[in-house]
């Protein structure tokens, strides 16, 4: 194994992610109703729209956790509706998700170390007999520098601050190198100033990365965001840059109006 195996293999159309008349029903409830969507390679995207919209049964389809009840759905060029999400991580798709997803009981070293043999397809169970794979230590000391957690390598993933775990998530989530990075909320529950130094982690880690996250923090997508995708009702009601959906009349009415003026009120916006 080299280095090279822990990179995901790149075709490169310009197109990272493609939904095509993507619908989702749960039962008689149509959830997601005609989504379109082009995501281009390198874009940084915020997912909004306000609560029960489906912004993370959009996430869900993405990632394969949902198939689409009718629709399709592209990655790098490729059809991915249908694929198991393991299948769709493994073609350069990762995602982060609301809850914590860490072991708690493991160091943050065993944690990224267990991430990175998982993305080379080792089960989790494997990883004590893998303590000398040498490449694979270079990439969790590569990893804990990005997530700036060298110095808790050895600490208890459960001991850590609530911001350092959603670091480690993070670190998780990129760990096989995926092209396509999904982050759910990532800064939720998170103070203002912890906020501010996440998202400039964020930035740093999806350097060159596609990247789309939810977010309900008005503060963060519009400092982060090249574009923003407004769901409301499970419809695709805009997408475009963060300037022309802030002026954007219809968002204004649907959705944005309040929640601008409510962030503004909180001097987040
Ligand atoms: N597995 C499911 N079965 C049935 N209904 C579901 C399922 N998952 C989501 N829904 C429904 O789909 C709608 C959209 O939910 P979703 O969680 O995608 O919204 P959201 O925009 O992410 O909301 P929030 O901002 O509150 O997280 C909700 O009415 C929810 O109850």
């Amino acid at each position: 194994m080299n280095t090279m195996t822990l990179a995901m293999k790149s075709a490169s159309p310009e197109n990272a992610l493609e939904l095509r008349g993507v619908t989702k029903r749960f039962g008689k409830s149509e959830i997601i109703r005609g989504i379109d969507l082009t995501v281009r390679r390198g874009e940084r995207v915020a997912v909004i729209g306000p609560n029960g919209a489906g912004k993370s049964t959009l996430f869900n389809l993405i990632s394969g956790r949902f198939g689409p009840s009718s629709g399709e759905i592209l990655l790098k060029g490729e059809r991915i509706d249908g694929l198991k999400p393991y299948e769709i991580y493994r073609k350069g798709l990762a995602r982060s998700f609301q809850i914590t997803n860490i072991f708690h009981r493991l160091s943050v070293m065993e944690n990224l170390r267990c991430a990175v043999l998982w993305s080379l397809g080792y089960r989790y169970t494997f990883w004590r007999f893998l303590v000398g794979l040498h490449d694979v230590n270079q990439r969790v000391d590569e990893l804990l520098a990005m997530i700036r957690l060298e110095k808790r390598r050895d600490t208890v993933a459960g001991n850590l601050t609530y911001a350092e775990q959603r670091a480690l998530e993070i670190g998780i989530t990129i760990a096989g190198g995926a092209e396509v990075v999904l982050l759910d909320e990532p800064t939720a529950g998170m103070s203002q100033s912890e906020t501010t130094r996440f998202i400039a982690l964020i930035r740093e880690v999806t350097e060159g990365k596609t990247l789309l996250t939810v977010e309900h923090d008005m503060g963060v997508v519009f400092g982060l965001a090249d574009k923003i995708a407004v769901v409301v009702y499970g419809e695709l009601l805009a997408f475009d840059t963060p300037e022309a959906v802030r002026s954007n009349a219809r968002v204004q009415e649907a959705y944005l109006g309040s929640v601008v003026a409510d962030a503004q009120a909180e001097g987040r916006a």
